[in-house]
């Protein structure tokens, strides 16, 4: 609750059903100071209000009422508003606004238009998102609105104060608002509640007709229960909608039985592609819808609080596969989009990061199978045939999408923006705002370069020559991009050898890629031919395991089909330097990347001074490679790392206080760290919300003199969604307790 709608004298809510009582139960919770007034038909309703304290006075009459209150509520059914709306408003006092709750809005306008002449400053079209099949005064709840959308439709003529003092009355009961035009909120309206409602009473009464023993309901399941849920709404009042939004409700079925004509000639002619593709699609978009509309991960990620328990020591032993590389699931994913023709991938992997990245190029009307088990299929539509999204393209956690899709974005005709969780949001974007801009491209961040990030469309670009000052495989990435859909050559130098996926993937997709020394060159004007892609484990998730059985006695562990690029094996040149045992076995090439079956055997280790180059080529890894150095004997020392401090969290940071916890030797330098080997203690860590922290210190505890408590986990899952399985298959001990942040 976000407090009361401040300086309003008394609010009237004409009818007391469902809605009106839920409002005036929030209000009352909510503490509101001023007047609680009811009006209903039925007195009997009234006197129910009243007996449950909703409202301090009630009539089956508003305008007794009315000079008592400043906000007006109208929650009558829809046929009944023009008139009410038309009754009332020669009573309407100057300090008065009047809104609605009905669920059509044109309907609403055009009949208070015809009966007043126009529509009146003081009314303020409204419509909440909520409900429940149950009615009635009796039904009232106070958290119906909480954490639901309210949307206001103003219209030229509505005074803008009246709207905010609105929006104040929604926010106080909890509620978020939006406005949209009136013509927008019907379309919408009949898409996402109207058709669905119809679609349930044809249903079930479809079948109730058809089974006059109703047996068909005594076998029901689940399935049958959810959809047909809103069959048992309040017929008048769906009548009533029906009959209001009659035009758009007409388009939203004329779409559905196209919908339903094409499945059915695929379920006629065992089509069985084309249904794969039809329920697939949905069923991800409604995954989708999950996560982002009824925050149950991305967006609640930022408030759940996943905390793991690692219990300290545990043996390591075994042979696993890591899920699959996330820096090439991205790519996979954006070239099998922008080719020509259908990518099958295998090994993709399904952590949060990589389905936003599949997600946002659905949004772009790009059809994509799976994933199912790795494997997903991309429809490709060429270079020039994205779509613009319905909205914002939100990117999760993932700084690697949202660098590379904006060069892409750079090349296309329309505009998109680009958000993320908090995390994101605070990552630096001007590293590749300000090459893009070189090009053409026109690309507007927020304060301090940070996103979101909105990218203009329809810029021609030029290609650059171009010296990168930090070595970034995403800024490479991206221009490499970018360059693309530039014309002439796009020239990137590096600082120091960094991933090159980008490269590798564009080759494998016909699209050449030169290297000149360290310049990678592409020329504008190409085109991508989709390939099958072979998605290998990924290094960075296997770095946990690698360090795990490096520090742990007796440790002996496989991993395997691990990609081994050169631009990625940093991990391993620094943990056999360290003097750790590791062996690369049945190395092979497969689509274009070398892997190998990696083991790993506990040995002693001791610090060493990283080598430079190998920063970016370990760069993700170095907070796990921290762990080794404070398994091995000695001092380890970092430096030329200060990226480190531009990732998920401020990576040098949270992992020196996590060390310090532990009660590890460890002196932190604006670019580095050195850190001492030696024994350590137990405590409670904070991974800061960083995937890459939170498994590092689980890691720790196999060496640690007590359990190790990190918080704030949930994050794990953008890269390694099933980290915690498989550490305590290998001989950990590791649980996740959940509460609210
Ligand atoms: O290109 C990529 O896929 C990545 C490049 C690196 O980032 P920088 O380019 O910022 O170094 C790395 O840290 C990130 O996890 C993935
Ligand atoms: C830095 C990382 O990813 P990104 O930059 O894509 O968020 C990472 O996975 O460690």
């Amino acid at each position: 609750m976000t407090g009361e709608p401040a300086g309003e004298r008394g609010v009237l809510v004409v009818g007391l059903g469902l809605i009106g009582a839920s409002l005036l139960a929030a209000l009352r919770e909510g503490g509101y100071r001023g007047r609680l007034l009811g009006c209903d038909q039925d007195s009997a309703s009234v006197a129910t209000a009243l007996d449950m304290q909703l409202i301090d006075a009630g009539s089956t009459e508003p305008q007794g009422l009315l000079p008592e209150a400043s906000l007006i509520v109208l929650a009558v059914p829809v046929m009944v508003l023009p008139e009410l709306v038309a009754r009332l408003a020669p009573a309407i006092a100057a300090d008065q606004v009047v809104t609605d709750v009905g669920s059509t809005k044109a309907a609403l306008c055009e009949a208070v238009t015809r009966r007043l002449g126009r529509m009146p400053a003081w009314l303020v079209p409204g419509h909440p998102i909520a409900g429940s099949e149950r009615s009635g005064v009796t039904a009232a709840n106070a958290g119906l609105y909480r954490r639901h959308r309210v949307i206001l439709t103003p219209v030229a003529q509505t005074a803008t104060d009246a709207v905010r003092r609105i929006e104040q009355l929604w926010r106080a009961c909890g509620a978020e608002v939006e406005c949209l035009t009136v013509e927008r909120h019907d379309a919408v309206l009949a898409r996402t509640s109207h058709l669905p409602h119809l679609l349930a009473f044809s249903l079930v009464d479809g079948l109730a007709r058809r089974d006059e023993r109703l047996d068909i309901f005594r076998y029901a399941a689940g399935g049958f229960r959810d959809f047909t849920r809103i069959a048992g709404s309040d017929p008048v009042m769906w009548r009533d909608i029906y009959l209001a939004n009659r035009e758009a409700v007409l388009a939203a079925l004329d779409e559905f039985e196209t919908g339903v004509a094409r499945l059915r000639r695929a379920v006629e002619s065992g089509d069985g592609d084309t249904m794969l593709a039809v329920l697939s699609r949905a069923s991800h978009a409604r995954h989708y819808f999950d996560t982002l509309l009824n925050q149950k991960s991305y967006q609640a990620m930022e408030q759940r609080n996943i905390r793991y328990q690692a219990v300290h020591g545990g043996s390591i032993q075994g042979r696993i596969r890591v899920p699959g590389d996330k820096s090439m699931s991205h790519r996979a994913i954006m070239l099998g989009a922008l080719a020509e023709g259908v990518t099958e991938v295998e090994g993709f992997l399904e952590g949060e990061d990589s389905l936003a990245t599949l997600q946002a190029f659905r949004e772009m009307g790009v059809a994509i199978e799976g994933p199912h088990q790795g494997r997903v299929i991309i429809h490709g539509v060429g270079l020039h045939g994205l779509q613009q999204p319905a909205g914002a393209l939100y990117l999760g956690n993932s700084g690697t999408a949202m660098r590379l899709f904006t060069g892409l974005l750079a090349g296309q005709s329309f505009t998109t923006t680009l958000t993320g969780d908090a995390s994101l949001t605070r990552r630096p974007m001007d590293r590749v705002a300000q090459p893009l801009r070189l090009m053409g491209a026109r690309v507007d961040t927020a304060e301090g370069g940070r996103p979101p990030l909105t990218i203009q469309g329809g810029q021609a670009l030029q290609g650059i020559d171009y010296d990168m000052p930090m070595a970034s495989a995403q800024v490479k990435s991206c221009l490499l991009l970018a360059g693309m859909y530039a014309e002439g050559s796009t020239r990137v130098r590096e600082p120091a050898t960094t991933r090159d996926h980008t490269e590798r993937m564009l080759t494998g997709f016909g699209y050449p890629v030169r290297r000149e020394g360290n310049q990678a060159i592409i020329e504008g004007g190409g085109r991508l031919t989709a390939g099958p892609i072979d998605v290998p484990a990924d290094i960075s998730s296997a770095a946990f395991f690698l360090v795990a059985a490096a520090i742990t006695p007796g440790a002996d562990l496989v991993l395997e089909h691990v990609g081994i690029n050169p631009t990625r094996i940093g991990v391993i040149n620094i943990l056999q330097q360290m003097g750790a045992e590791l062996e690369l076995l049945d190395q092979r090439e497969v689509g274009g990347e070398p892997v190998a079956d990696i083991r790993v055997r506990y040995s002693s280790l001791k610090g060493i001074d990283i080598p430079v180059d190998q920063v970016p080529l370990a760069i993700d890894e170095l907070p796990v490679l921290f762990i080794a150095a404070a398994n091995a004997e000695g001092v380890t020392r970092l430096r030329e790392a200060a990226e480190l401090r531009v990732k998920e969290s401020d990576r040098l940071q949270a992992m020196a206080d996590g060390l310090a916890v532990l009660g590890v030797d460890c002196t932190l330098y604006e670019d580095g760290i050195d850190i001492t080997g030696g024994a350590y203690g137990g405590g409670w860590v904070d991974s800061l919300g960083d995937h890459r922290i939170a498994m590092a210190f689980t890691v720790a505890a196999l060496r640690a003199g007590e359990d190790i408590l990190i918080e704030d986990c949930a994050n794990v899952a953008t890269s390694f969604p099933d980290f915690l399985p498989l550490v305590n298959r290998i001989g950990m001990t590791v649980t996740e307790q959940t509460g609210d942040a």
